[in-house]
């Protein structure tokens, strides 16, 4: 049995791992956080530092305001985290990485197998595409997001900036009437709007051709069974930071 606290728990995809973990016997959450106090089956607090229950794991899906106090109060308590809250501070992934010395962490801002599995099709095709075909990335949400671009997008654009030869500088949108793209960078465009889950399509464009490869989130499902995977893989886990490479090995 996997002991859950969970950080965001009212939030959409708190929710979203709540209706997850009605489904397994295997898992059970023992305590929730948000910072505001509602009605839940199980006991609710403002910070984790006020939680008493005993637990294996912290699933976070919340904002980066509440992560570097959530991070520190897990070494507190020993406590191993999994990360799934994108737009994150400098500052909060520096207390990051020094907390997963102390604590297994685990951090990936995108929880799916798809967008992992996209991964590495990026940094096998970039290589022999880098020096003739532009590369931008087109990413939709929700218009409830709040942070633009989404940690997907960028994680993306860093998964091919690791496999190009010639590292390429981040563009966010474009506007203006004197600058032609350079060849050397990765604009990244976010779209909001309705209720998409989130979209995340890599556009290379050449001469006369283009390649797109396109991953699309039908529901939050994936990402919520895929944290709770990532907090089942940390189980026992040495201290460390881990991703979702190592939970596809
Ligand atoms: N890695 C992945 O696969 C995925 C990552 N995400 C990321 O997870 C995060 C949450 O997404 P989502 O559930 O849609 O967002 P929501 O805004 O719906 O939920 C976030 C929850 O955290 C709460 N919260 C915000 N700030 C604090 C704080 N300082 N202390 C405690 N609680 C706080 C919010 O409270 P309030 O409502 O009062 O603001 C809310 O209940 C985002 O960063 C998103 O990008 C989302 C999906 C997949
Ligand atoms: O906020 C969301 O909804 C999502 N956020 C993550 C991100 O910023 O990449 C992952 C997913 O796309 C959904």
């Amino acid at each position: 049995m996997l002991h859950i606290i969970l950080n965001g728990c009212f939030g959409r995809m708190g929710q979203e791992i709540q209706e997850e973990i009605n489904q397994n016997k295997e898992l059970t959450i023992v305590a929730g956080i948000d910072r505001t106090q509602q009605e839940a089956d199980f006991p609710v607090y403002q910070t984790l530092a006020d939680v008493t229950e005993a637990a294996d794991v912290v699933i976070d899906f919340s904002h980066d305001n509440s992560v570097a106090t959530l991070v520190d109060q897990c070494v507190q308590k020993k406590l191993a985290i999994v990360i799934a809250t994108t737009g994150l501070s400098e500052n909060t992934k520096q207390q990051i990485d020094k907390a997963s010395q102390m604590v297994p962490i685990f951090y990936s801002a995108n929880m799916s197998l798809g967008v992992n599995v996209l991964i590495e099709a990026l940094q096998k095709i970039t290589p022999a595409l880098e020096e003739d075909f532009d590369i931008e990335i087109v990413e939709k949400h929700h218009n409830q997001k709040k942070d633009a671009p989404s940690g997907t997008a960028l994680l993306l654009a860093d998964s091919i900036n690791a496999a190009a030869e010639e590292k390429k500088d981040y563009i966010l949108g474009r506007s203006g009437q004197e600058n032609a793209r350079s060849k050397n960078e990765i604009g990244i465009h976010a779209v909001r709007g309705g209720t998409i889950p989130g979209e995340h399509a890599v556009l290379y464009a050449g001469k006369d051709e283009m390649i797109e490869l396109k991953h699309t989130a039908l529901s939050r499902r994936i990402f919520a069974n895929g944290a709770l995977k990532a907090g089942e893989f940390l189980k026992d886990k040495k201290p460390g930071l881990y991703s979702m490479s190592d939970l596809l090995k």
